[in-house]
């Protein structure tokens, strides 16, 4: 492993027909890491999953997995991958051991003889231990993925790959896994986990990359993600025309505040319809997004001072951070889901 990377895709593709599901992404998922994989629905989420596992193959680019070449190495790779996808299909008259045990055998890298220790040792880990002898039939859609994840769990795994674990789950069952997912990565083991909700990324991952319409838009670690949001000011003022000069003349677009006082959102994609110009009782609220490019850099308070220094009577200033939640909407589109 020279790349200190566990995941590392280049340029990796994936066409149907005239479709980019998957277009030049480059993944780069650090050991040791709870990665979030995050997307709306048909984002390409699961394609690269399949992709980086050797279960599809890439148009194009490549994918190294625990520093090693994919699909080439596949059999060298896969045995130290524990990944959950579609879910293994479990036998619901068969008990959740019974179903591992079966699972087990069915691989041709396990060894017989540490089965029963090992099938032990997943339900445990899971929580399962308790349900182990109950039918599968009768568990609980949580139970069923957490035992989808003691079955990636059968041996010993450096890198866990779980598509959309919690889907379908109630919130109870949501819980366990995301739980689960910590604890795991607490072992050691790096962890990428695609998901559609920020909610639960947020909560989860230390890292996350965001996929929309087939490209990765943005990754790292979730800090740096939410440093990166952009900052906006914020200002009400009675004297609206000399404060725009005066943003103008600092390299700051200022646009207007809506209606209930609350700042134009900038950054979002779609059409723009210039906003209204409506008479304010304070005076006149004024929005600049503050371009952390802008060279020499532009500060709140050099705004401030500029503005009284000219003679502008200032009402209201605030600096506003752009949330991780608006910067994914932004990122995304409005069809983002950050619920739950
Ligand atoms: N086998 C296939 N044939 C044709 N199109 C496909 C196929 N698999 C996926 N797609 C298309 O590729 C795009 C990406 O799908 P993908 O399932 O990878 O997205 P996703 O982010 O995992 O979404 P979801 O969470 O809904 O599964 C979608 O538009 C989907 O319809």
């Amino acid at each position: 492993m020279t790349s200190g990377l566990a995941i590392e895709t280049r340029g990796l593709s994936k066409h149907f027909g005239q479709q980019a599901a998957v277009d030049h992404v480059d993944l780069a998922v650090p050991h040791g890491t709870v990665f979030g994989f995050l997307g709306p629905n048909g984002s390409g989420k699961t394609t690269t999953i399949r992709m980086l596992l050797g279960l599809a193959a890439a148009s194009a680019g490549t994918v190294t997995l625990l520093g090693q070449e994919m699909p080439d190495k596949l059999h060298a790779v896969l045995p130290r991958v524990g990944a959950l996808v579609e879910g293994p299909a479990f036998y619901p008259f068969l008990s959740g051991a019974a179903n591992l045990h079966r699972l087990d055998s069915a691989s041709p890298h396990t060894v017989p003889a540490t089965r029963r220790a090992r099938v032990q040792q997943a339900l445990q880990r899971v929580g399962l231990e308790h349900a182990a002898g109950k039918r599968v039939h009768a568990y609980s859609l949580g139970m069923k993925q957490r035992l989808g994840i003691a079955n990636a769990l059968l041996s010993p795994r450096d890198l866990l790959v779980l598509d959309e674990p919690t889907n379908g789950l109630d919130p109870q069952g949501t819980r366990e896994v995301r739980n689960l997912v910590r604890s795991l990565a607490h072992q050691g083991t790096t962890v990428f986990v695609s998901s559609h909700l920020l909610a639960e990324v947020d909560q989860m991952c230390t890292h996350a990359a965001v996929m929309s319409a087939g490209k990765l838009v943005a990754q790292g670690p979730l800090a740096e993600l939410r440093q990166a949001g952009s900052t906006r000011l914020r200002l009400v003022t009675p004297d609206g025309g000399a404060a725009r000069q005066i943003l103008a003349g600092l390299g700051l677009v200022p646009g207007l505040g809506d209606a209930e006082g609350e700042p134009a959102r900038s950054g979002r994609p779609g059409p723009q319809a210039p906003e209204p110009r409506r008479p304010q009782p304070d005076g006149e609220t004024i929005v600049a997004a503050l371009d952390a490019s802008l060279q020499p850099a532009v500060l709140p308070e050099d705004v401030v001072a500029r503005l009284v220094q000219a003679g502008v009577r200032v009402r209201g200033f605030a600096v506003e951070r752009e949330s991780l939640e608006d910067r994914f909407v932004a990122l995304t589109g409005e069809g983002f889901d950050v619920a739950q």
